[in-house]
Order: C-alpha cells, then structure tokens, then sequence
C-alpha cells in the first residue's frame, strides 16, 4: 500500500496563485479530511493531483511521480476521484455502470444483455456499497446517497488505491451520512482516503486525520481535536462559520 506525498505543490490559474506550496503526506489505512472555506484550494489540490490541473512542485504516490502524467496514466496508477456531483450513466442499471468501470473487455451487445453471473470484482462492490438489492434498478431511479455510493462502487471495481472524494456526502440524508461515513471506514482500511468536506458533524464523526487549507496554504493538520483547538483555525475558519451564521 502506498503513500501519497506532496511538497511544495502549487498550482496558479493564469498567474494567480491558488495553491501555494502545499506539503501533505496521507499513509495507506488513513482516512483524511481536507476542510477549509470556500476557495481554499481544496478541489484545486485534487485536481492537481489527478492531472486535471498544471502543478508545479512534487506529488508522488508510493514509488510514482504524478506530476508532468496525463489523467489517463494517473488513473492506471490507481488512483480514482469523484466529483462533487455524481457521474454515472442514468440510463444503465447499477450493475451495468459497475461492470463498465471494471472495464470487462466485451462489446456493447454483451454488456447491455442481462446477465446471469456477474463478475466477481461488481458483486462484492455491490455488497461492500450496499446497492446488491438494486442491482437490476437503473441508476436514474436511485435516491441522491445511492448514486454516491455507485460512484464510490465504481472505483472499487477499478481496484483505486487512492481514492479522492470530492464532499460525497452534499445533500444526503442524516441516515446516508452514517452510512457512507461507515462505508468510507470500511473501504478506507485498505486504501489511502482523501475526502473533501465542510459537514463539520460528519468530519468529528468519521476523520482520522484532518488537514485544514487556507489561501491555497496548510493552515494546520492532526486529529480533529488538535485542529479545532488550534487558534488560527479558529480565526480563519471557524471564524468565519460564526460571522457567517450570524450574519444569516
Ligand atoms: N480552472 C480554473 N481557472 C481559474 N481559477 C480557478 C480554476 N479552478 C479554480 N479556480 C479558483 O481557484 C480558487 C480555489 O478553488 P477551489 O475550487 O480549489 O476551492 P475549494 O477549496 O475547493 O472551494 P469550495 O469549498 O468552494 O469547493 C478559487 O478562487 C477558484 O475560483
């Protein structure tokens, strides 16, 4: 299992810097939070990573540098994101978007056939999500936690080692929260976990660790005591939830 590492990783958007010399070391079994305001460079950093964004700098993972290499070859690296709003083919039924993202060599025909066995890799997805009972359902008919869940089952069955979760949880249910909160522990124990979020409630709750960005900078890191504790989060971050409250 490997590590995720990055130093003096920056990235600027028509020379605006966005990230500004980050440093992060996420270890395999680790389920990382990364919170900051709005702006802070949070999606900007998975997305640096990921090859969708120009970085300067270093971002390794385990043994491979990931900067300079296309979205493509990051992906067969292992590694896997998802987006803040989900991804997947509403028309297809939830084993159908699974079998695709194990990338079954066979052609469209057989692919839309039902099937009587599926691959191994899809069912123990479906079982670790917890989307077996809706299997055959189409993913345009599953409730908003579901989809995430299939998004997530999707890059399980692509074997992802680091997994980038952009906040999987916007917009779920108190009951959904638990659940993937219980599914990212689960699936986290054999990956390294990357998971952008502002649920304060769902970060105590789940984080192992958590890393605060601020103006594209690591403003602190540690447990989520350590980094509630910490006055310039408190400033910066919590801060400003207050005024912001208040102001409502
Ligand atoms: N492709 C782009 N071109 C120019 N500016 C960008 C681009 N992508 C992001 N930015 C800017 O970079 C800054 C950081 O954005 P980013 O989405 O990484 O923040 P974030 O911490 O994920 O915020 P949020 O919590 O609102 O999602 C913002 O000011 C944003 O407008």
């Amino acid at each position: 299992m490997s590590t995720l590492s990055l130093r003096d990783l920056s990235v600027a958007f028509d020379g605006t810097p966005v990230l500004n010399g980050v440093d992060l070391d996420v270890e395999p079994g680790d389920l990382r939070f990364l919170i900051g305001p709005n702006g802070a460079g949070k999606t900007t950093l998975v997305d640096a990573v990921t090859g969708l964004a120009p970085a300067t700098g270093r971002a390794r993972f385990g043994a491979h540098d990931l900067l300079g290499k296309s979205v493509h070859r990051i992906a067969r690296l292992g590694i896997g994101r998802t987006f803040q709003t989900a991804t997947v083919f509403e028309e297809l039924t939830v084993a159908q978007n699974l079998d695709i993202a194990a990338g079954a060599r066979r052609s469209v025909g057989t692919l839309l056939r039902r099937r009587t066995r599926l691959p191994e890799s899809v069912s123990e997805a479906l079982e670790t999500t917890g989307l077996a009972d809706v299997a055959e359902r189409k993913a345009g008919e599953l409730a908003h936690g579901q989809k995430q869940w299939l998004e997530i089952g999707m890059l399980l069955v692509q074997d992802v080692q680091l997994m980038l979760l952009d906040e999987p949880v916007a917009g779920m249910s108190h009951d959904e929260r638990q659940a993937t909160g219980e599914l990212l522990r689960r699936i986290g124990a054999e990956r390294t976990l990357v998971v952008i979020e502002h649920d304060m409630d769902f970060v105590r709750s789940f984080a192992r660790s958590v890393t605060v960005l601020h103006a594209g900078q690591v403003l602190s890191e540690g447990t989520v005591e350590q980094v509630q504790a910490d006055p310039q989060v408190q400033e910066v971050y919590l801060g400003r939830t207050t005024t912001a409250s208040q102001e409502a």
